[in-house]
């Protein structure tokens, strides 16, 4: 299948694969993929282990980098005398992304041309993609809209939600039965029953859900398990004291949050007792200024620094430094950046873009030349399925973002609400196509 030769916008777009540099993530940071590992290739023979050492200084700019671009800010819109939008760097900026990664929605056709004959298989992401980002992770629920798009897509195409929560979380987010979930990035699938036993990968079996059907259940990181559940009490335990962190078990992975943290020390802001501090000081030049000055000089000096050192406790760089300690015990686990998020995980070859070529196998349409998956996301983490989807010129990633973004995505939507439109497009286009 070539995809390229039947899709004009995005052949402008740089056929360079993207380098993980460009992404924005420093590379000792980067998800581990050896060389040479394979998908069949069994994935427990070589299990490699990290370096020790991988975040030796979380003060260093580029471990901040990673953290300040892991979500971009929201873009103000500028408005001129008549109280009309006017357009702005940022908007200039995203336009001229835009001619690279071109609206799903404007190329719709384009991409319903090369759908003609082929069946789609839909792959969805859960954060950003089919909910908005909100401050509070338990409360990013999906609108009644979006779900009822949801399901009306997945009755015309075979659909798969591929989240970094846990299986059981997207499920009740989502809550419709007749969908494929793959929760913790992919290493927690609850898939179809593969036709075929000859390549069962280890790690998987055969059960029922909760509504009594036959499933194959898929968890590669299995082993993990207990060490990911001390982790998620470390890291718990060791970031309590910092205000708007917080940590979250996905399983087969920890989400540490640090959108609710201060990014860096706020002199003044929580600070009263700096203000305090200061008023004494001025009070005490006024009077008392030939006396003691000096003693109290330094005291003060020595009562403002540790309250900063308290303040500094409260910052991004704290949070990092907690996750950091943590992980030195456990060369197994491994980072990666999502959105105003650190997430530890098990360094097993297994991501998203696994996860969706593992979902084609077992619905039967991998290798198949009538097949075309879409994937839609809006996360770091959705870029290896982006990636798996380009590379073997075998479907179109479409990556959700209102600023531009270096991707492996073809297309791009601007917010969930695109998302939701997309998807009922594609309900139309099928019923008007079945006619
Ligand atoms: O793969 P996804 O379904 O996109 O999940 C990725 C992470 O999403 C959630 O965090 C993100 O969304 C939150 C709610 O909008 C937001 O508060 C947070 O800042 C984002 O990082 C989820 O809580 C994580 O566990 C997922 O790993």
């Amino acid at each position: 299948m070539d995809l390229k030769s039947n899709h004009a916008a995005p052949v402008l777009t740089d056929p360079t694969p993207l380098s993980k540099s460009r992404l924005g993530v420093p590379s000792s940071l980067l998800q581990y993929s050896p060389p040479g590992a394979a998908f069949s290739a069994g994935l427990f023979l070589t299990i490699p282990r990290r370096k020790a050492g991988l975040l030796d200084d979380v003060r260093s700019n580029s471990w901040l980098d990673a953290m300040k671009s892991s979500s971009p800010p929201h873009r103000k819109i500028t408005k001129d005398v008549n109280n009309e939008p006017v357009a702005n760097e940022a908007d200039i900026a995203y336009h001229t992304w835009m001619v690279k990664y071109p609206s799903a929605l404007t190329y719709f056709e384009q991409i319903t041309n090369y759908a003609k004959g082929k069946r789609i298989a839909l792959f969805l992401d859960y954060d950003g993609t089919l909910s908005p980002i909100v401050d509070n992770p338990d409360c990013a629920f999906m609108s009644d809209a979006m779900r009822a798009a949801v399901r009306r897509v997945a009755k015309h195409f075979p659909t798969a939600i591929i989240s970094g929560r846990s299986h059981d979380k997207v499920y009740e987010f989502v809550g419709l039965k007749e969908l494929y979930y793959a929760g913790s990035h992919g290493m927690d699938i609850m898939g179809p029953v593969r036709q075929s036993t000859a390549d069962d990968h280890k790690n998987g079996f055969r059960t029922t859900d909760k509504q009594g059907k036959d499933v194959n259940l898929f968890q590669p990181a299995a082993e993990f398990l207990p060490m990911i559940g001390e982790v998620y009490e470390s890291l718990v335990e060791s970031t309590k004291d910092i205000e708007g962190a917080k940590v979250e078990n996905n399983k087969f992975c920890v989400s540490v949050h640090y959108r609710n943290v201060d990014e860096k020390v706020v002199f003044f802001k929580s600070s009263n007792l700096i203000n305090y501090e200061f008023e004494v000081f001025l009070f005490y030049m006024k009077n008392k200024l030939s006396r003691g000055s000096l003693f109290f000089c330094y005291s003060f000096y020595f009562r403002f620094m540790f309250t900063y050192f308290l303040l500094s406790l409260q910052s991004w760089p704290a949070v990092a430094q907690c996750v950091h300690d943590v992980l030195k015990d456990y060369p197994r686990l491994r980072l990666t950046h999502g959105r105003k998020v650190l997430e530890v995980r098990p360094i097993i070859n297994w991501d998203k873009g696994k996860a969706v070529t593992f979902l084609l196998e077992s619905l039967g349409l991998s290798d198949c030349e009538d097949v075309l998956p879409i994937y839609i996301g809006d996360d770091r983490t959705d870029e290896d399925a982006f990636k798996v989807l380009r590379e073997g010129n075998r479907g179109y990633g479409i990556l959700v973002s209102a600023v531009p973004k270096e991707t492996n995505a073809f297309y791009s939507l601007r917010e969930p609400s695109e998302v939701m439109e997309f998807l009922k497009s594609l309900v139309m286009w099928r019923k008007s196509s079945a006619l």
